[in-house]
């Protein structure tokens, strides 16, 4: 069943809410919203910020198709035939800002914002988190991996492995966004821009009468891109020696055979005996690509034994993020209106942790102007000015007075881009490789002591004192 209208992705209390808000006539009253999320994934000490090119197509083509408003009318619910009308004619009018896609981006900012009827900001909630909870998480994941060895070259290979064709796309875009080289992926390849790369399976060295023949085989039909996965049998004893009898062939004709791919096995021992069996043969120039459940641990520990892998083919543990499966980042309403002005709201938990912040609020990188480096990221009130002015800002964790610091010589860069405005998109959807570039420059902007990937520094994100206040006092007037 082919269907691609994404207006009923949506959880059902979000139609149920839209329509108890029609019928007491508050729907288009204002609403602002933010997504953000309480807790980095896989220990690191930054996330990468993804999922905005989805979140614009998904809001560009927000439409309820016929199909979708009968499903509608038959629910339980018996919605009014008049909501089901104002539905058919719904199309998101209102204001949304977001981080660039690549953007660093950490625990308790606003990752988005979207500001308009209490109808349209509620409706998109489900989606919106969808998109970027999982690219966001997997981006991350692939900037961990990326960051062990960032002169390593690294395919993505894990279509085969990931939780269905959504995953598996928009999985390889993420990895490549992250730094990754490549995927195995050609539908993500065509529809990103991304570069694609294939070797071959054992099932090419099985389907032969010999390893050799199979080599060969696949030398002469494919001769621009050859690399021979050399563990069907015997890494050191045949799969080597048959692939270095194939370079030599290839030589022989002008050609250069690109890698030799190792799959199972030590890959550290066997990489070091295959770099000496290579460059013996005067193949130095041949690469060695590895692959076998790789993630940041294994890599790095395989560097660390002196393994000599140029490549890394990495799959299911970056594209199921399998150490941690889901981001949980949250959209929480911090606006809404009353008598006809906009004023904030907080929800009050027992846990501290999850007491939102209200009102309408900005985020700024600070960059200290002698390094370029990042000293904090700093969450002001919509309208706070000495940000904006570069004035000294003092810096509190309203946890730990004590850590207080005093940022004077810093430049502030606003973090949430105007994406639609009154529902026409301004926002140019950058390239592929535009968001790749980018997230490099991020990551240079960030001290070592952030990006180790064991127990890194963690770093600030500060409320200012007025952001601060008005949560205090709304922690007050809710008090029990
Ligand atoms: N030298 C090494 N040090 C640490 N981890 C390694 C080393 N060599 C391989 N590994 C990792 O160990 C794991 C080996 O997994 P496992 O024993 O299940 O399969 P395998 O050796 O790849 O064989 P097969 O795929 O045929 O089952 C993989 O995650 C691989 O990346
Ligand atoms: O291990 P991952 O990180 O998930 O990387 C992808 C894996 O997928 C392939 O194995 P598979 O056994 O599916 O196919 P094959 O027959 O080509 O080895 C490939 O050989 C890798 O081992
Ligand atoms: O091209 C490869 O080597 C490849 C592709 C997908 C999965 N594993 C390996």
């Amino acid at each position: 069943m082919q269907y691609e209208n994404l207006a009923l992705h949506t959880d059902k209390y979000q139609i149920n809410m839209m329509y108890a808000h029609w019928k007491h006539g508050t729907d288009q009253h204002r609403a602002v919203f933010e997504a953000f999320f309480r807790k980095l994934p896989f220990g690191n000490g930054y996330a990468v910020f993804a999922g905005l090119q989805r979140i614009v197509e998904y809001i560009r083509g927000l439409q309820f198709d016929e199909r979708a408003i009968r499903y509608l009318s038959e629910q339980e619910e018996r919605y009014d035939p008049e909501f089901l009308e104002a539905l058919r004619s719904f199309r998101f009018r209102g204001n949304l800002y977001a981080m660039r896609e690549g953007t660093l981006a950490f625990p308790e900012e606003p990752l988005i914002r979207a500001e308009g009827s209490i109808f349209e900001t509620q409706l998109i909630e489900t989606a919106v988190l969808n998109f970027m909870n999982f690219q966001t998480l997997i981006t991350t994941k692939a900037s961990r991996i990326k960051g062990v060895s960032p002169d390593d070259v690294f395919f993505e290979f894990g279509s085969r492995r990931a939780q269905e064709a959504d995953a598996a796309i928009w999985g390889a875009r993420a990895a490549y966004i992250a730094g990754f080289d490549a995927t195995s992926n050609l539908l993500a390849g065509m529809m990103f821009g991304i570069p694609t790369k294939g070797t071959h399976a054992h099932s090419w060295v099985q389907d032969h009468h010999t390893e050799e023949e199979a080599f060969l085989q696949y030398a002469e039909a494919l001769p621009n891109q050859v690399t021979l996965l050399v563990d069907t049998y015997n890494t050191l004893k045949s799969g080597v020696p048959n692939a270095i009898k194939v370079a030599k062939a290839m030589e022989a004709r002008g050609r250069r055979m690109s890698a030799i791919r190792l799959d199972s096995g030590d890959l550290a021992y066997q990489s070091i005996k295959a770099r000496e069996m290579l460059d013996r043969a005067g193949l130095d120039y041949v690469k060695i690509v590895a692959s076998s459940d790789l993630d940041e641990h294994t890599i790095l520990n395989l560097k660390s034994q002196g393994a000599r892998i140029d490549l890394w083919g990495v799959g299911t543990q970056l594209i199921t993020a399998a150490d941690q499966p889901s981001l949980g980042g949250v959209y929480k309403i911090v606006a809404k209106e009353e008598d006809g002005a906009l004023v904030p709201t907080i929800k009050i938990s027992g846990n501290p942790e999850k007491i939102t912040t209200p009102g309408l609020k900005e985020v700024y990188r600070l960059f200290d102007r002698e390094t370029g480096k990042a000293i904090a990221d700093y969450i002001a009130l919509q309208g706070e000015e000495d940000v904006v002015r570069g004035e000294p800002l003092k810096l509190f964790d309203p946890i730990h007075p004590y850590l207080g610091k005093l940022a004077e010589r810093y430049d502030a860069v606003s973090l949430l881009q105007p994406i639609f405005r009154a529902g026409k998109q301004v926002y140019e959807l950058p390239t592929s490789e535009e968001i790749r570039a980018y997230h490099q420059q991020q990551i240079a902007t960030l001290w070592p002591e952030y990006l180790r990937k064991l127990n890194p520094e963690k770093y600030r994100v500060n409320l200012s004192e007025r952001a601060w206040s008005l949560k205090r006092e709304m922690i007050e007037k809710y008090k029990m």
